[in-house]
């Protein structure tokens, strides 16, 4: 059977292992500029041992981003540090992926050590966008701009200059952002679309977006290379998206090119104590949705063991396993959980400079 530290095969791409580093925000960008932090964030997940590092949701413009903080590659100028970033990783033995975005009504907030609240205009905050002028809530209370048609265009192209920029930056693997309350999930979710026109009512006209800026991505991004979708598959509450739903979009995405799916959930309201917490509470939905549509799968939240990674791979629930917090707490994850699962030798993870370490 299928084990964690067996290689996996992505269209060209080759991954040493079956870990992936999440792509998690670290709000310390300027203009949207990778900067010596993550170099170094980055760098040693690859050094690590991981099979692919993912690099933090970054912005497809300047009012895209979360925070003023965030990344981005909203212009040619940001393609060469995120490059020095890209050849590190693979240098290094890990796949080099990169998470485009953009964050709509959720858009020029605190980052989120400093409370995560929106920033006004007056103090360096600006105007949000989103599909209906219906702000998200509690601390995001902005109301945003309703979007023309116009708007729409243009965030679709943003999209696909980001997409171009990625490629030329080296990146081996790319995942649009749908999730997380974030634009595209606000067209997606009839929490947060009330639109009459052609991008809001029925389950065609909620996707709509995301499979135009999907289809209009895949057109850019090279067939041989992983072309991703992190998805918020339930909205855990009524008249929200359901995962049925969402196993009917994820169908559409894969006719559409979708090369692997990155099932995750929630986070288009700020409540979430309904939410299961306990350890890879995603991990059935994502099993479910490998099957029912019959393509590559992966899932965070809450994945801490290895044990429990080797698991969900043995037991073909999933075909990689997307580490946040765990591989913020350790960056030898893949070395130690060699280590522990006794089926793959963390010296022949590590790079050379270390291999006198074990
Ligand atoms: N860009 C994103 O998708 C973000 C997701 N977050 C939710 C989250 C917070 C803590 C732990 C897991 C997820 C944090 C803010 C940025």
């Amino acid at each position: 059977s299928l084990s964690l530290f067996d290689d996996f095969q992505l269209k060209d791409v080759t991954m040493r292992n079956r870990i992936a580093v999440s792509p998690m925000c670290m709000y310390s960008s300027e203009d949207g500029f990778p900067t010596d932090w993550h170099l170094v964030h980055l760098g040693s997940r690859a050094v690590g041992g991981a099979g692919l590092v993912i690099v933090e949701a970054t912005a497809v413009s300047r009012d895209g981003r979360i925070s003023p903080a965030d990344s981005g590659i909203y212009t040619d100028d940001h393609i060469e540090p995120f490059a020095r970033i890209a050849r590190f990783m693979q240098q290094h033995g890990a796949v080099s992926g990169i998470q485009i975005a953009h964050a709509g009504r959720k858009a020029s907030s605190k980052k989120s050590w400093e409370g995560g609240a929106h920033i006004d205009t007056s103090d360096g905050g600006w105007e949000t966008i989103a599909p209906s002028a219906i702000a998200f809530g509690g601390k995001l209370d902005k109301v945003p701009n309703a979007m023309t048609l116009d708007d729409i265009a243009r965030v679709k192209q943003d999209f696909v200059a980001a997409a171009e920029r990625s490629l030329a930056a080296g990146f081996q693997w790319l995942q649009v952002h749908f999730a997380h309350g974030y634009l595209a999930h606000e067209f997606y979710s009839p929490l947060s679309n009330t639109r009459t026109d052609q991008y809001g009512g029925s389950f065609e006209n909620r996707i709509r977006f995301m499979m135009e800026t999907f289809e209009a991505v895949r057109e850019v991004w090279p067939q041989r290379l992983p072309l991703t979708v992190r998805l918020s598959v339930t909205d855990w509450v009524k008249g929200g998206v359901t995962l049925e739903e969402s196993i009917e979009l994820i169908r559409r995405l894969k006719s559409a090119g979708l090369d692997m799916i990155d099932v995750s959930h929630g986070m288009i309201v700020p409540d979430h104590s309904n939410v299961p917490a306990e350890p890879g509470f995603m991990i059935p939905d994502a099993a479910r949705i490998r099957r029912d549509v019959d393509i590559a799968t992966t899932t965070s939240w809450m994945i801490n063991s290895p044990e429990q990674a080797e698991r969900a791979i043995q037991k073909e629930q999933l075909d990689m396993v997307t580490l946040g917090r765990a591989m913020l707490r350790d960056p030898y994850w893949p070395c130690h959980a060699a280590e522990k699962l006794g089926t793959a030798k963390a010296s022949d993870l590590l790079p050379i400079q270390y291999a006198r370490a074990v």
